[in-house]
């Protein structure tokens, strides 16, 4: 390979925060023009090494090359200006703003002032919007916008200062399975316009469509690079956990699977917001013991507000909720989780756990008085800690120690933070959202295994998933959500992808088409 083919070099880049060792040695060539995927485990380095390119962390050791020259990015800016942008996971745009002003948000105002020069401005963005081909409409506020638009937002915030190099960390974790495919065709039609992406996912499926270089990195280590096509996605994820990886479901047993009696019963269950909008309407399902059922369902359509209103986020307005037969349908969270039940929330930020508290807070969080944390009333501090040791590698909780505050640990290990405290409590009803979100493979592997057994405890499960992959996997029975409705609920052994896929899609069945 010719120099000039190279847009980023790095060799042997380590970084250190404190004494914990985030990055041990990385090498990485990046030719120009290609899309290079960086996969690895929850906590192998991604992020942090992204976030060096960034100019938001600085290496501990070893040398960044660009265009074939050593560099240093002390901040985002320079790194702006060296022409590296970075589309984070967790968006920073203003939800009151339009997308054009979120665009050159801070940065052109002299130019493109609000006040001055509001009108040059949309324009200009405009002229992005259709250079790239986003379908966003300039002067749309962003609040009005779904998280695949607010994506887009982000990516052309960073071409409008002419990124060349554009760094993508983990883009498709929050993203529905049709606004992957159009993130993929942005990203070939970023690759036509001579554009180098970097580009961070677990998912082996989206290595294989996206990429044309895989880079997988272990424990702070860069292990291995192939050209993608010449890859199994078998080979990547031995490399990536270092082991091979089964991702085994529950499958179809010879003999019939025997429930026991309901542990949870919705009757008539409905839920409308503030402005008088159905958000789940009527609906009705019981969960046996034993029984692991999953909704399948395009995000927004009911599917988080069920979820809600099982846990008593959200109130009801008509229906009923049964836990073990006892009605809890006006019973406030603490009741339901002391009555039995679990809960993952697919945002492990804002609801999962508390990132200010230590790793130990958050396990102990709705676990004291079943793991026998307290005494006489006050935290054991010993005991509490020795449970957190013990999940923290029961869970495999990568770079956490009793003591780390959750908002230090990568976001796959916060997230495994959440399923190990919720999965102690061995509750009769489980509600798990998005559970591998953002998970590397092996840590699925685990995850769906902790499922399947306390299905089989005689546990219940309601699983909710944006992954249909997931839901066949691990599901005894299948209801699709859309528009707020419970539109069928089928036997795992009577449903196939299509046929559900087609009732997300607005309720036409297979049989009926
Ligand atoms: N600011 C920080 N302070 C201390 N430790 C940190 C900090 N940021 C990251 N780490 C640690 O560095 C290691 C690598 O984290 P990083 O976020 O880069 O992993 P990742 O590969 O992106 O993981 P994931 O797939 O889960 O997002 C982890 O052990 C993490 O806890």
């Amino acid at each position: 390979m010719n120099e000039h083919d190279e847009i980023l070099t790095l060799s042997a880049i380590a970084k250190n925060f404190g004494d914990k060792v985030a990055l041990k040695h990385v090498d990485l060539s990046v030719r120009r023009g290609a899309v290079h995927v960086i996969c690895g485990e929850n906590g192998a380095g991604k992020s942090t090494l992204m976030n060096i390119l960034a100019g938001i962390h600085q290496p501990s050791a070893g040398t960044i090359q660009l265009n074939g020259r050593a560099v240093t990015i002390p901040d985002p800016i320079t790194a702006s200006r060296l022409g590296i942008g970075m589309v984070h996971q967790h968006f920073t745009l203003v939800p009151s703003m339009t997308v054009a002003e979120n665009i050159y948000l801070g940065r052109h105002i002299r130019k493109y002032g609000f006040f001055s020069d509001r009108k040059a401005m949309t324009e200009r963005a405009g002229e992005l919007i259709e250079r790239f081909n986003f379908r966003l409409d300039a002067e749309a506020p962003v609040r009005s916008l779904s998280v695949g638009q607010r994506q887009r937002v982000e990516i052309l915030k960073a071409l409008a200062f002419d990124a060349e190099l554009l760094i993508l960390d983990e883009p498709t974790a929050v993203l529905t399975p049709p606004e992957v495919d159009e993130l993929i065709g942005i990203i070939d039609g970023l690759r036509a316009r001579g554009r180098t992406i970097l580009f961070i996912t677990h998912k082996l499926r989206e290595v294989k469509a996206v990429s044309d270089v895989v880079t997988v990195i272990r424990r702070g280590e860069s292990i291995s690079t192939y050209p993608t096509a010449t890859v199994s996605e078998t080979d990547i994820a031995r490399d990536m956990v270092g082991r091979n990886v089964f991702l085994v479901g529950r499958g179809d047993s010879a003999e019939p699977r025997r429930f026991g009696a309901p542990v949870l019963s919705l009757e008539g269950v409905s839920v409308t917001n503030s402005t008088g909008r159905l958000l789940l309407d009527a609906v009705s399902l019981d969960i046996r013991a034993g029984e692991i059922v999953g909704i399948a369902g395009v995000d927004g359509n009911g599917q988080t507000e069920l979820a809600e209103a099982i846990v008593g986020l959200i109130e009801t307005q008509a229906g009923t909720i049964t836990l073990n037969g006892r009605d809890i349908t006006t019973a406030s969270v603490p009741e339901r989780l002391q009555a039995g039940m679990g809960f993952v929330p697919e945002d492990r930020l804002d609801r999962g756990l508390s990132i200010t508290m230590s790793v130990a807070e958050n396990l102990a969080a709705t676990n004291y008085t079943r793991s026998g944390l307290t005494r006489s009333g006050l935290v054991d501090v010993a005991r509490r800690d020795a449970f957190a040791s013990e999940k923290i590698a029961e869970f495999d909780v990568r770079g956490a120690a009793p003591a780390t505050p959750a908002g230090q640990l990568s976001g796959g290990n916060m997230q495994k933070l959440v399923i190990a405290r919720e999965l102690n409590r061995d509750p009769d009803l489980l509600v798990i959202c998005q559970p591998t979100r953002g998970l590397d493979i092996g840590a699925a592997e685990f995850i769906y295994a902790r499922m399947m057994a306390a299905a089989d405890r005689g546990r219940a499960v309601l699983l909710i998933s944006s992954e249909l992959s997931e839901i066949f996997a691990l599901s005894d029975r299948i209801g699709v959500m859309y528009s707020g409705q419970l539109l069928k609920v089928l036997d795992r052994k009577d449903a196939d992808e299509i046929g559900v896929g087609q009732l997300m899609n607005g309720g036409v069945t297979a049989e009926a088409a």
